[in-house]
């Protein structure tokens, strides 16, 4: 991108710019905040009984409606570089509406990863107190924000996932009635895996304390 178009983004009010140092950085798994990766393992999920090991898997997933098949190689895989390894060659047979939906099954897959992970993830969440989070990523200003400068402090980017992240956090905060227990499927057409429509993904806190009730 160059330095006309990045300023005309700034301007536009699509791209952020943070200072690095006044931010949680999403950048490393290892890193204190790296759970909140997508790429971070020790998240698992479960979908229609399906068990997909992490977020990338299935986001990355979600894509492939139509191709079962490669849906199951990328959901099983532990290591989820491996599972976008194997969606990319795909890419360009994603569900033809990938690029209007991507940023609401994004918002899912966050909000799925939380109700199966609530203290965990959640705890790690709200450990960011009212700090921006900010996924710094080496090519994707999308998703993330790039290091623009000589000195890496400065990050520019419109940190989509960053700003889905900050939402739920606001979302757990007021979550008196523990709503982010359940998560209802997308209206979307096709939302399915391996060949069937997904349905309503619940806590496993949710289901223990329902089978208490019995
Ligand atoms: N963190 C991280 C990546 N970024 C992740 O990739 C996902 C977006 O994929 P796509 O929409 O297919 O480009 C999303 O989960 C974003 O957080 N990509 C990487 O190759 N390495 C990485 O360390």
């Amino acid at each position: 991108m160059t330095l006309n178009s990045d300023l005309n983004l700034l301007k536009n009010g699509l791209m952020r710019k943070y200072v690095r140092n006044e931010v949680v950085v999403v950048y490393k798994t290892k890193e204190a905040f790296g759970g909140l990766s997508n790429m971070a393992s020790g998240y698992p999920l479960n979908i229609n009984d399906i068990c997909v090991l992490t977020t990338e898997a299935l986001y990355q997933a979600c894509r492939f409606p139509h191709m079962p098949k490669i849906q199951q190689e990328i959901i099983g895989q532990y290591n989820p570089m491996i599972s976008k390894k194997i969606s990319k060659p795909y890419q360009a047979f994603s569900r033809p509406d990938w690029n209007s939906v991507r940023f609401k099954v994004m918002r899912w897959c966050l909000r799925v990863k939380l109700a199966q992970n609530y203290e965990e993830f959640g705890g790690l969440l709200l450990a960011t107190g009212n700090r921006p989070i900010v996924e710094q990523s080496r090519k994707d200003d999308y998703w993330g924000a790039k290091l623009v400068d000589d000195v890496g402090n400065v990050l520019v980017g419109q940190n989509v996932l960053g700003r889905l992240l900050m939402e739920l956090r606001e979302k757990i905060k007021k979550d008196t009635e523990n709503m982010l227990y359940t998560v209802r499927p997308l209206n979307i057409p096709d939302f399915s895996l391996l060949d069937q429509p997904i349905g309503i993904i619940k806590s496993h806190k949710l289901e223990n304390r329902q089978k208490n009730l019995f």
